[in-house]
Parts: structure tokens; C-alpha cells; sequence
């Protein structure tokens, strides 16, 4: 389901004088349906610049990110865009929402973008925000003003409601509470079990070890002059 096939990376620093710093070289890593795979390496291995070129936010600079039928390393913007309306989901730690929006709306819109029916997504916007112990209460409120614990578990709640295909998840369970990190434990188990192929950085190695069939360390694509 996802495909990445000698992936490179520089980063230029244009307020350096253009310096080109090569980050990563070589990076290949296919991942099947209905698997979980955990980025793993040192910090500034390359885990996140691996995520962020898979989910088309920084461009490779050479190779193939198969994501479904789509290159990413390929693709136009606007594809981009499709992938991640039904293909490519993405779960971070924070949440990034329009202002004045409504929490239900919030985690309703990913369902709604894709053609399911207002009940069908109602339903399960409801279920996901139930069993991630957000209070009824604030539903109907913009998550902006919300804790930054609440505000987490809404952007995973947004990130599960739909069934991507596939999915990164960037650190997804950390600073939860034991009840809420053992909900998303869940969702990933569950995601997995209807197929999903999953990408993950996970610094919590239990729910790594729980979750995820194999790691893949990203030091390997470290580029040999800067390793
Ligand atoms: N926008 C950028 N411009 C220049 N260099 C960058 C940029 N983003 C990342 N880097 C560099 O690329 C390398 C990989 O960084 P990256 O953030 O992917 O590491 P990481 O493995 O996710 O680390 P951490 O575990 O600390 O989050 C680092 O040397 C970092 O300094």
C-alpha cells in the first residue's frame, strides 16, 4: 500500500548562502495493508522528514513514494490533495482547526468530504468522541479554547473517523492519560484489522511494541558524508 523506493532529501538554507545540507539517501520501505510499521532512530535521524515527504509536505528530492495508486515525489499539488481527502490520513499531537468551528463538525468533516450520509458520520463522531472521554458538554464548541489534552484527543478522534487506507500517526499517544493512550491503542488495532498500512513515530516503546509488526531505523538513510 505504501511504496517508498530510494527516497533522497537535501534541505536548502537559503539564508546560508543556498547551503545544501543532504539529510537522507536511499530510503526504502514498503508497507503492506493491514501492517504497522514504527519509524524509529535518534533524534535527527530523519523519522519526521521521512513522514513529511511521504504525506507531501517536503519534497523528495529523488525517488518514488508510492501511496496507493499516487507518487507522491510525483505528484501535483491538487493530487496531493485527493490523496489526503481519501487515501492518506495523518494523526500528530496537534490540532489544527478552522476558528468557531464545532467540535462535531471538526470530526464529522473528514466523513462528510467523502461522501458519507450527516447520520452515518454524526454516529460515529459521537462514538469516537465518547470513547475518547470528551464531554458532551463541549461538542458543540470550537475545540480552540480547549485543554491541550482535550484538543489532542479531538485531532485523534478527527484522524480515526474516517478509514484511510492508509495512515502516518506522529507520536499519537503521547502525554495521554493511561484510560485515553489505551483508546487510541485500540483505534491503531482496529485500523489495522480492517487493512489500514500504517507509518508511525511512537517514542513510547511500549505502545510501539504493542502496536507496530516491525521498526525500520532511519539512521540507515543517513547520507554517508554527514553520517
Ligand atoms: N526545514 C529544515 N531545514 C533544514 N534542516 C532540517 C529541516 N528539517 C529537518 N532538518 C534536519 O534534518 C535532519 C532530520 O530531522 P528530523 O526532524 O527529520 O529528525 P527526527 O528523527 O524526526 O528527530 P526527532 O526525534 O528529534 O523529532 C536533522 O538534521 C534536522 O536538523
Amino acid at each position: 500500500m505504501i511504496d517508498i523506493r530510494d527516497v533522497s532529501k537535501t534541505f536548502l538554507l537559503h539564508n546560508q548562502g543556498d547551503a545544501a545540507i543532504p539529510v537522507m539517501q536511499g530510503a526504502t520501505l514498503a508497507v503492506e495493508c493491514g501492517e504497522c510499521v514504527a519509524l524509529i532512530g535518534a533524534s535527527g535521524a530523519g523519522k519526521s522528514t521521512l513522514m513529511r515527504m511521504i504525506y507531501g509536505n517536503y519534497l523528495a528530492a529523488s525517488g518514488v513514494i508510492m501511496v496507493g495508486e499516487t507518487d507522491v515525489a510525483a505528484a501535483q499539488p491538487r493530487e496531493i490533495l485527493e490523496l489526503r481527502r481519501s487515501v492518506l490520513g495523518y494523526v500528530s499531537q496537534f490540532l489544527r482547526v478552522v476558528p468557531r468551528v464545532p467540535t462535531l463538525d471538526v470530526v464529522m468533516e473528514p466523513l462528510l468530504a467523502t461522501g458519507t450520509p450527516v447520520e452515518q458520520a454524526r454516529a460515529r463522531a459521537d462514538e469516537l468522541l465518547t470513547r475518547l472521554n470528551i464531554p458532551q458538554t463541549l461538542w458543540g464548541l470550537s475545540p480552540t479554547t480547549f485543554s491541550g489534552g482535550e484538543q489532542q484527543r479531538v485531532n485523534i478522534a478527527r484522524g480515526f473517523a474516517y478509514d484511510y487506507p492508509a495512515l502516518l500517526l506522529d507520536e499519537p499517544t503521547a502525554s495521554l492519560d493511561a484510560a485515553n493512550r489505551e483508546t487510541v491503542l485500540s483505534l491503531i488495532e482496529e485500523a489495522k484489522a480492517r487493512g489500514a498500512a500504517i507509518i508511525g513515530i511512537f517514542h513510547d516503546e511500549t505502545a510501539r511494541e504493542r502496536v507496530c509488526d516491525r521498526v525500520v531505523d532511519v539512521s540507515a538513510f543517513t547520507p554517508k558524508a554527514v553520517a
